[in-house]
């Protein structure tokens, strides 16, 4: 079977081209294939399917019915093998991939997603712009993370994120354990972001992923950070630093561009899984 490997932001993953849907990709072939050991190693894995095919063995949700009409779908898995309906350097990378291999040509088009169809422009310097959507805020939320009680603004940018603001620098916070959040609150999981204001304009922030676990960039989390850093009713551009590098968040009336990096740094044969 043929992959690449890609990252945004050093969030890195496997991809899987399968323009017919014919992969079983059962929760335990991913999570081998993001082995950093025995597999090839990844944040998540980006199933490049085409979406006719993914609709034969998939419903979307009533929300993401507008990825029906795209060409190409972003299927995203974590690390542990759960599926997630979006991911920000995860579809930038994918972008990149369709542009690499000559199945799609450069310039603004659709990627389907869970979270419904995703506007992305790939920019010959090497940057991918997403139109994300408007990032829901929900209110409050708590986590219970790395001995300490946080709280911070719950947001949906078609995935789950708490964003906390912490008063330290985030390198400071311990993101080694599972956060702990009521599941009254997140009955699907949450992504839990830690963030600080380090400059007028600038942020910085770590993340511990669902289903993946602290990784060095995410970029629906980015987004959310962002998003809780804007006043309500007021739009914004963010650059947002993570231990992978840095994106910058446009925030309007419209909703959220993210505008990062994206890499292809692989590509080969594997031989089992
Ligand atoms: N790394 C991604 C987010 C991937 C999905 C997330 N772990 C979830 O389960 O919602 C990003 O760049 O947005």
């Amino acid at each position: 079977m043929r992959f690449a490997k890609g990252h945004g932001t050093e969030n890195d993953f496997v991809i899987l081209p399968d323009p017919d849907g014919l992969l079983e990709l059962g929760p335990a072939t991913v999570a081998a294939l993001c082995d950093r050991r025995a597999g090839i190693g990844g944040d998540g894995v980006l199933r490049v399917v085409r979406t006719t095919a993914l609709l034969k063995t998939e419903a979307l949700t009533e929300s993401a019915r507008s990825a029906e009409r795209t060409e190409w779908f972003m299927d995203y898995r974590n690390a542990d093998g759960s599926l997630a309906e979006m991911c920000g350097n995860g579809i930038r990378v994918f972008a990149r991939y369709l542009v690499e291999s000559g199945l799609q040509d450069a310039g603004t088009f659709d990627v389907g997603t869970r979270a419904g169809a995703r506007p992305v422009t790939v920019e010959a310097d090497g940057q991918v712009t997403v139109d994300m959507g408007v990032a829901q805020k929900l209110g409050t939320g708590r986590v219970r993370l790395g001995g300490a009680d946080l709280s911070g603004e719950r947001v949906s940018v078609g995935n789950p994120h708490l964003a906390c603001p912490v008063g330290t620098p985030v390198a400071g916070v311990d993101l080694s354990e599972q956060p702990a959040v009521d599941p009254g609150q997140f009955p699907d999981g949450v992504n839990v972001e830690v963030f600080r204001e380090v400059a007028p304009g600038t942020l910085e922030m770590r993340v511990h992923e669902r289903g993946s676990g602290e990784t060095r960039s995410c970029g629906t989390g980015i987004v959310a950070v962002a998003a809780a850093a804007t006043p309500a009713g007021e739009g914004a551009t963010w650059r947002v630093r993570v231990p992978g590098g840095e994106c910058t968040v446009f925030l309007d009336a419209e909703g959220a561009r993210l505008r990062g990096p994206a890499v292809i740094v692989a590509e080969g044969e594997i031989r089992t899984m």
